[in-house]
This record gives structure tokens, C-alpha cells and sequence, in this order.
């Protein structure tokens, strides 16, 4: 089985992608979810997050996301120190979740996966990609964030052309290409690649 990583700025469209993967029975791991999930859970991560933004980090047992969030995405070193304690317990989780999957091949979804080096534990990689302002536009109207606070998200992730270098495959998806098709197209390549 072939694990593939789908990954792009805040805002490109890869959950949007992903939902058409999974339209074509392929398995996939929504890295954003399931760290929230494992924060929650997992004592290591628990305990961390304790330390690290006080006893606020939760409220009710639940991650205490706009207290998490303006403490780390106006803090570089802050953000370093959750980076290495949340990615290698997730990226061990989706292993264990792969191992029990059936599919030629699986996908790990994260807008944050080439900066931590996750590539080398893929055997592909895809970009999804659209210009920054209409990424910003798309998240303020989605999660209704200030411009600003989508770009302080921003600041802390590779832009296209630097993830590009590290990518197999790349789908468009601006408000002008057809992405359907371009989803397709990788599916067979890598149902091809799986097959040899
Ligand atoms: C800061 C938190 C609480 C914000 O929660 P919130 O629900 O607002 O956002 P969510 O988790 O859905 O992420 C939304 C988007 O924010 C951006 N983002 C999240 N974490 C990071 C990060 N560490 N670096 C850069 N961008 C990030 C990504 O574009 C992501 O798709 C949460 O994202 C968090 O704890 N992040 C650190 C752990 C992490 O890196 N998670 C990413 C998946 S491994
Ligand atoms: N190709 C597209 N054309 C127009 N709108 C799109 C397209 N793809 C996604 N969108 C819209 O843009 C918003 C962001 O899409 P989506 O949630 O898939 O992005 P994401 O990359 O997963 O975001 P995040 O990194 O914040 O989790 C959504 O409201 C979605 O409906």
C-alpha cells in the first residue's frame, strides 16, 4: 500500500480534495482533526499542552483552540516546541490507522507536512495550490478570521513555490481550473504505480 501526503496552504481546497479521494474509496487521514483529538487524549500531548499555555490549554476536557491559537501563531519559538511534541505522536498515529486500511493506497491530509521533514515517510506527495489572496479570502469567509490572523497562520508555513520542490504531483485549485479532473488523473497514476 502507497502513502501519499495531500498537502497546501491554510485555505488551498486540500479537505475539498480529499473529500474526492474518498468519493473514489480511497482511505484518508485529516491530520488537523486527529491532532486535536490526540491533544485531547494522548497524556504525552496532554501534559505538554499543560505546560506549555497553562491550565486555559482546556476548558471542559476540550482544547481550548482561540487561547492555543493567539499563543502560538504570535510566538516562532512557542510554535517550534508545539511542533515537535504534536507531529511525531500524529504521524505515529496515522502508521497505526494506515496498517488498518485496504485500499492500494492511503493519504495523510496536513498543511503542515514538508516543514517537518514528513516527506521522507511518504512515497508521494501531492500539492494543492492557489494564490495567497484567495486562500485569505476563502478562509475569512469560512472560519471568519481577520486577514491578518489568516496571514500570521501563514507566516508559519512554506510557501507553493518552496513546497513545490518536494511534491510528485500538483492540483490547481484557484477559482478558474477544474479540480475533478485533475484528482482523477492522480488517482490512475497511482493506482498504475501501486500496480507495478
Ligand atoms: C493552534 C490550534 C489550537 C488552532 O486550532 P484551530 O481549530 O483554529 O485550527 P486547526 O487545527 O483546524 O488548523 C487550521 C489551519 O491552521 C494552520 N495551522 C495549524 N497548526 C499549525 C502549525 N503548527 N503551523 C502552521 N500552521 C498551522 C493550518 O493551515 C491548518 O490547516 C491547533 O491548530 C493546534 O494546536 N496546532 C498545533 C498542532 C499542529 O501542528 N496541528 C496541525 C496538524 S499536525
Ligand atoms: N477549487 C475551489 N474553488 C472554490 N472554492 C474552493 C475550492 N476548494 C475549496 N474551496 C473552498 O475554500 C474553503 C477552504 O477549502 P478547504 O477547507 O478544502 O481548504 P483546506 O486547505 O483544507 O483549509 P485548511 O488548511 O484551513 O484546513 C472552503 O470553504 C471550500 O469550500
Amino acid at each position: 500500500m502507497l502513502k501519499v501526503g495531500v498537502t497546501g496552504g491554510i485555505g488551498s481546497g486540500k479537505t475539498t480534495i480529499c473529500k474526492i479521494f474518498e468519493s473514489l474509496g480511497i482511505p484518508v487521514y485529516y491530520a488537523d482533526l486527529e491532532a486535536r483529538r490526540l491533544i485531547q487524549e494522548h497524556p504525552v500531548l496532554v501534559e505538554g499542552y499543560r505546560k506549555l499555555f497553562g491550565e486555559k490549554a482546556f476548558e471542559y476536557g476540550k482544547l481550548n483552540r482561540s487561547h492555543v491559537a493567539k499563543m502560538i501563531f504570535h510566538d516562532p519559538e512557542l510554535i517550534l516546541k508545539v511542533n515537535a511534541l504534536v507531529h511525531p505522536v500524529v504521524r505515529e498515529d496515522f502508521f497505526q490507522w494506515s496498517r488498518r486500511q485496504n485500499a492500494p493506497y492511503v493519504i495523510e491530509e496536513a498543511a503542515v507536512l514538508l516543514e517537518g521533514g514528513g516527506n521522507h515517510l511518504l512515497d508521494k506527495i501531492i500539492l494543492v495550490s492557489a494564490p495567497e489572496n484567495v486562500r485569505i479570502a476563502r478562509v475569512v469567509r469560512r472560519d471568519g478570521m481577520s486577514e491578518e490572523q489568516v496571514l500570521k497562520r501563514m507566516k508559519y508555513q512554506w510557501n507553493d513555490d518552496k513546497k513545490r520542490l518536494f511534491c510528485n504531483f500538483e492540483i490547481t485549485a484557484d477559482d478558474n481550473h477544474l479540480v475533478v479532473p485533475q484528482v482523477l488523473k492522480i488517482h490512475f497514476e497511482l493506482l498504475q504505480i501501486w500496480d507495478c
